[in-house]
This record gives C-alpha cells, structure tokens and sequence, in this order.
C-alpha cells in the first residue's frame, strides 16, 4: 500500500492503476469495524482500493472536538494494508486547503435540521471536502455509511446536482450500520466514552428500537419521541439534539407514518460525547 500526502503524487499514483475500476473510502481515521466493512465491500465492486484519512477542519464548529479527535495513522495504516488497499490518501490540511482557499459548497434541503441544525455549517465542509476528494482521487466508486444518514443524502445531492461523473450518484453506495456486540453503532468518539458511558451508550439503540416497535403497534409518532427522549435522559444522557422521523429519501419530517420508507434519527450526548444513529420505522 502506498501513503501519499501530495496531491502530484496522489495523481501520479493514480494513473499508474492502470486499467480496473477504483473505489474510495473517504474516513477521518481512528478505523474499526465499520470502516473495514467499506473497505470490504469496496473491493466487491472494484479492482483498485483506495482509502482517504483527512480529519476535515472546515467540518468542525469552533467548539467542537477537531484538537480532541482521534488520530492514529500508524495503527490505520496496518489495518489497511492488512486489508489489500493499494493507496491510503492522507493529506495535510495545508494541501487540502492552501494558502487563498476560498470556495464552499453548500447543500440546501436535505442539509437543514438534524446535524445540520446541531453543527452549523458542518455539512458546507463535508460536501467541500468530499467534492474535493472525488476529484483528486477520481474514483469509479466511492462507499460512505448509513450511520451517517443525512451525510449520504448530502453527499447524494451534491453529485447529482454538480453532475459529478467520477463517481456518478448511482456510483455512490450506502452500508449499513456496524454495530458493537450491545448494539452500539461502531464510531470513532466512542474512544472517548469512560467505562460508564460506554455501558450506558448502549440505551441509545435499544431505545429507538424500543420507539420503532411502539409506532408499530399504534402509538402516534410524537408520544413515541417524546418518550424516547424521556428513556435516553433517565438512562443518563445528558441532552438530546434531535430524535426525530423523517422521509428515508427526501428527510422531510413526518409527523405520521405513511406509505413510503421512514427513518428514525437521534442525536444525543453522554457527557461531553456526541452519538448518532439511525434505524428504519
Ligand atoms: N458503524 C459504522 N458502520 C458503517 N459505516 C460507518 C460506521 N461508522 C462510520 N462509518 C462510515 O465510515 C465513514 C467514515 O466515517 P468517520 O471516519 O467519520 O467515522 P466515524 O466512526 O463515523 O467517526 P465519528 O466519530 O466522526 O462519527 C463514513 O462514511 C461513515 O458513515
Ligand atoms: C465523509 C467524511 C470523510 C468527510 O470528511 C467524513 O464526514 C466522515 O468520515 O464521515
Ligand atoms: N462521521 C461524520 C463526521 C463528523 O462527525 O464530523
């Protein structure tokens, strides 16, 4: 596997591929499960993989955790090579982002509420960054996790809307959630949970599957919420960001189930530790 943090070598290597279609996993590091299943399953839909470790400033709010994430190249960089990936792009800030930087791109729609409302302007840095990547790696194929819902659809709707062709929004592949063995998503900041947390983190999933089950069964969707936020404060999370459900596709709120597909997604706070997740309704 080669390591390359210049954007000339990026394409040198890039096109030394040869022929054989190429995938891209895009992470911020600190890897685990659910980020070896994109490698994984990367390597079904093409002969070439490549993997990008970029912790994205202009995705952190100023009071966010960008000095606290985790970095770990080293540890990254076996696993990744144990998995067959040919190139790990892992660019400094200061080539992502030189010296009279000046251009965002911003998503409307889909962007708004959720963790767009939680973290203003992280979903400009995401669609900048991940519009950025696209085109340095120039990949056929480009895999992202469900975990982060409203990020797909982003993402989604930013290359539909810029008629990106490398990777086409067809190209642009979704994968469920991995879980811990309790049913925690699998996320970088679970580092930062203490043993305690750890444990009580896991009434996160139990709860919205509790919630999914009783809008089931009748109960109408706003009691179902209101008491989801109840289960998770009593179960010692601090704050709730959002517990809401919305159209899978469009993420409209909806208020009531109807025909099409819906999703539930939570934000909520253990400590100082932010966790999302997300289940079908
Ligand atoms: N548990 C998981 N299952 C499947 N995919 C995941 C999981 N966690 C993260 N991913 C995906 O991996 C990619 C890189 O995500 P990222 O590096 O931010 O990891 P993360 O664990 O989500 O970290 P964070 O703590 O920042 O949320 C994204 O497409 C994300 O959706
Ligand atoms: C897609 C991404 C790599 C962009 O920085 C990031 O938001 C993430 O890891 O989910
Ligand atoms: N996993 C999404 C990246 C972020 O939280 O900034």
């Amino acid at each position: 596997m080669q390591t390359i943090n210049r954007l000339d070598e990026l394409r040198k290597a890039r096109a030394a591929l040869g022929g054989g279609k190429l995938a891209l996993v895009p992470t911020m590091g600190a890897l685990h499960q659910g980020h070896m299943a994109l490698v994984r399953e990367a390597r079904r839909h093409a002969q070439h993989v490549a993997v990008s470790i970029f912790v994205n400033p202009r995705q952190f709010g100023a009071n966010e955790d960008l000095d606290a994430y985790p970095r770990q190249l080293a540890a990254d960089q076996a696993l990744l090579e144990a998995e067959g990936v040919d190139l790990l792009w892992a660019p400094l800030p200061a080539e992502m982002y030189p010296e009279g930087y000046a251009t965002n791109i911003s998503v409307t729609g889909v962007s708004e509420g959720l963790c767009g409302a939680a973290r203003p302007g992280h979903f400009d840095g995401v669609a900048t960054v991940v519009c950025k990547l696209f085109n340095q790696v120039l990949p056929d194929v480009a895999l992202f996790g469900e975990k982060d819902w409203q990020q797909l659809a982003v993402i989604r709707r930013m290359a539909r809307d810029l008629d990106l062709s490398r990777p086409a929004v067809g190209d642009i592949l979704g994968l469920p959630t991995v879980r811990e063995a309790d049913g925690l998503a699998m996320s970088s900041r679970n580092a930062y949970l203490s043993p305690t947390e750890r444990e009580q983190a896991a009434a996160l999933p139990r709860a919205m599957k509790e919630a999914i089950s009783t809008m089931g069964r009748g109960t109408p969707v706003s009691a179902a919420l209101t008491d989801l936020v109840s289960t998770l404060v009593a179960g010692g999370f601090s704050s709730v960001d959002y517990a809401e459900v919305r159209d899978a596709d469009s993420l409209q709120p909806l208020t009531e189930l109807g025909a099409g597909a819906a999703r539930l997604l939570v934000a909520a706070r253990i400590g100082s530790t932010r966790l999302i997740d997300n289940m079908a309704v």
